[in-house]
């Protein structure tokens, strides 16, 4: 399009050099002014798409400046473990020098040389150098929070990091790369809205080139009409042409890239954000997404025969090297509790971690936790497939502790008081988790969260976008039955696994829907590549955040309802200035026919409402109009059009009324003025 454009620039410029040329009539300066003002438009143009690419540039720029050269604390062996690391253990070098594979050790105050998994330790890491959040985050081998980004800085505590990245190919690194290229790379949509504009332009031409012809028989056998002027159809079919759009796609996608950044979310892609705008259905996890994932040990159970003891036992030992939140909380409670008196929480000699710590309920028991010849090698950690996790003792008892469904499987036999102290814990929304003993259920273990504050809102916010919203949780029925009652989503899955969440994806791409989704665990990466938007989680694994399309450096799950409102303002403010420009288009239509043909057809005059001056103060004033309103519109297309959560009919409504509407009476009020404003200057009189 933009060539057309250009070729009518050279036309309209030749003949202002050689006015006789073509049979054309009009003056030097009107085909100058005419020439000057196509130029014009030329410039706006890719004064918008430079625009565009200038954004990207600053943006990797931005991220390049993250990058810091540090010294890196090579570990010699290995396999040392962590709490006996001391100077002799370590070698000082450059962090640029660190292969992927090799092991560092990272104190507090040191900057974390390259990216990486902590193996090791559990540390409080400020990462602001990359997410601007000044609150410091948790990082920690085991769970769903062990990938640590290569230029944050551990504030206390130490870990152990196996790097995971050569050099130069690190998360901000691929960053870089991703950004700068998105930023250059129309999505599809915009592929499609290229060629459809193509399209236009094209009918255009031969409509205007018809035209001509025309015009040329009409002077055949009519007295005092020379032809149609090649300038002003020039002007015409530039006018006709929706330059405007044309323009500003690019600005628009960018804007939209530009405003996901600013929330911390990278995304890879501009096809990402526009698919996140057209979302059928968004799929969240429960814990970590809807409730915050501090899923907290509040109580222990006894079954049966056994007594709180052999339960608190059972947890402790089950889960002395868990390493999930889930895990370390158990231990935690079970501590406190061990010393803990009912009528007065005296501490009895025993080991106690915080004395008089407030415990939710205390008892009188005083268990020998057992713990003095457990080794990790006997520990079988926890996997989203089983739902389970637990020891071997050395005796040969083997202690599971998991979901009630996975464990009932598990053992041979269940005591009938199991269901009733399960289902109470989960109709409070708690998650019960079920302890064996050598394949006896001996208790339950009552673990707590809480539902993030104001998601209820978010999710009622995404389903007035038209967006299905979808509860995918690999907890109990009856837990997920009462997150999903309290927060309003329209269906749950519960019991789930990694597999399921694949198929969930691909039941419903097949129904051609588009589908997100969020998570942050190894077991979510294949689904997170499956789905159309994967917002994967910085703090997650990094085979999460290679999955996804987009990872949001605050970690934060929700913020894939803010993304779902870019992507859809992304497309509505497309959509909207595209319905503009078209119907300016229309509008101009009107404005020129009348002008260019009252020559030659005197009948046509009755279209021309305006009551323009002259015909060539309605050519200039209408390329006025059609070039100017390009770097006017540069602000709305980066700023987006307003936006508030409503259906797509509602949506399309209000567009076609404000933005068709306007676009038809636009052209007229501002021709009209810039018609009266020559009028006045005195020019084509
Ligand atoms: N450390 C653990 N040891 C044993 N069982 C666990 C542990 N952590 C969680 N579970 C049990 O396994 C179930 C499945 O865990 P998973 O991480 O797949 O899903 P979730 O965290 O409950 O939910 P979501 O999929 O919404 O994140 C949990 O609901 C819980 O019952
Ligand atoms: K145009
Ligand atoms: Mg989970």
């Amino acid at each position: 399009m933009l060539f057309v454009v250009e070729l009518g620039t050279i036309v309209s410029l030749l003949l202002t050099i050689a006015p006789g040329l073509f049979d054309a009539t009009g003056s030097r300066v009107y085909y100058g002014v005419i020439t000057a003002l196509l130029a014009f438009t030329v410039l706006f143009a890719n004064y918008a798409e430079a625009y565009a690419e200038l954004e990207g540039e600053a943006q990797a720029d931005s991220l390049r400046a993250l990058q810091t050269e540090t010294k890196a604390k090579q570990l010699i062996e290995p396999d040392t473990p962590i709490e006996e690391i001391d100077d002799g253990d370590i070698e000082i070098a450059d962090s640029n020098e660190i292969e992927a594979g090799e092991v560092v050790f990272v104190d507090e105050g040191d900057v974390i040389p390259r990216d990486g998994t902590v193996i090791e330790g559990s540390a409080s890491v400020d990462e602001s150098a990359i997410t601007g959040e000044s609150d410091p985050v948790i990082r920690q081998s085991g769970g769903d929070r062990t990938s640590v980004v290569g230029g944050t800085e551990v504030l206390s505590d130490c870990l152990k990091v196996e790097v995971t990245s050569e050099q130069g190919e690190s998360f901000l690194d691929e960053m870089i790369g991703l950004v700068e290229n998105a930023q250059r790379q129309k999505t599809p949509n915009e592929v499609a809205m290229t060629i459809l504009l193509s399209g236009l332009t094209l009918v255009f031409v031969v409509a205007v080139a018809t035209m001509f012809f025309f015009g040329e028989y009409l002077a055949s056998f009519t007295v005092g009409f020379a032809g149609l002027d090649i300038a002003e159809l020039v002007a015409l079919l530039i006018a006709l042409m929706p330059t405007t759009i044309g323009a500003l796609l690019a600005a628009i996608r960018v804007a939209g890239m530009t405003r996901v950044t600013r929330r911390n979310v990278i995304a890879k892609s501009g096809r990402a954000v526009e698919a996140a705008g057209d979302l059928d259905a968004l799929i969240l996890d429960k814990t970590g997404t809807i409730t915050t994932g501090e899923r907290v040990a509040q109580d222990f159970h006894s079954l049966g025969d056994a007594n709180d003891e052999d339960v608190i036992r059972a947890s402790y030992q089950s889960s002395l090297f868990d390493e999930t939140t889930e895990g370390r909380s158990i231990i935690d409670l079970a501590e406190k509790m061990n010393g803990t008196k009912a009528d007065g929480g005296q501490p009895d000699g025993d080991a106690v971690d915080e004395p008089g710590a407030a415990v939710e309920a205390p008892r009188d028991v005083d268990v020998s936790l057992g713990t003095e010849s457990l080794s990790e090698e006997n520990f079988v950690p926890f996997s989203a497939e089983t739902r389970m996790s637990g020891i071997n003792l050395p005796d040969g008892t083997e202690i599971r502790k998991g979901a009630v469904d996975a464990v009932e499987k598990y053992a041979d036999s269940a005591p009938g008081k199991l269901r009733q102290p399960s289902n109470d814990i989960s109709e409070s929304g708690g998650t019960p988790l079920a302890v064996a003993v050598d394949k006896q259920v001996v208790g339950i273990i009552e673990l707590q969260d809480e539902l993030k504050p104001g998601i209820a809102d978010r999710i009622a916010e995404i389903q007035k976008m038209g967006v299905e919203t979808i509860m995918a949780t690999g907890d109990n029925q009856r837990t997920a039955r009462w997150v999903a009652d309290q927060v309003g989503i329209d269906e749950f899955h519960a019991e789930f696994g990694p597999e399921e969440k694949i198929e969930l994806v691909e039941d419903i791409q097949a129904d051609g829907k588009l589908v997100g989704m969020t998570g942050d665990g190894t077991n979510d990466a294949p689904a997170l590549a499956k789905a159309d938007v994967g917002l994967a989680m910085n703090a997650g694994t990094n085979a999460a955040k290679e999955a996804g399309n987009m990872v949001d450096l605050d970690s934060n799950p929700s913020k894939i309802i803010e993304v779902v409102g870019i992507g859809k303002q992304l497309l509505m403010t497309r959509g909207a200035l595209t319905t503009f420009s078209v119907a300016n288009d229309v509008a101009k239509y009107f404005v020129l026919l009348p002008a260019i043909l009252a020559a030659a057809i005197p009948g046509l005059a009755a279209m021309d409402i305006l009551n323009l001056s002259t015909p060539a103060s309605a050519v200039t004033a209408t390329l006025v109009y059609n070039a100017f309103i390009i770097p006017l519109l540069i602000p709305l297309a980066l700023r987006g059009v307003d936006y508030e959560a409503q259906s797509g009919a509602q949506l399309l409504r209000k567009n076609l009324i404000v933005y068709g509407g306007g676009g038809l009476i636009a052209p007229f009020i501002f021709i009209k003025m810039i018609d009266m404003l020559f009028v006045a200057l005195g020019v084509f009189q």
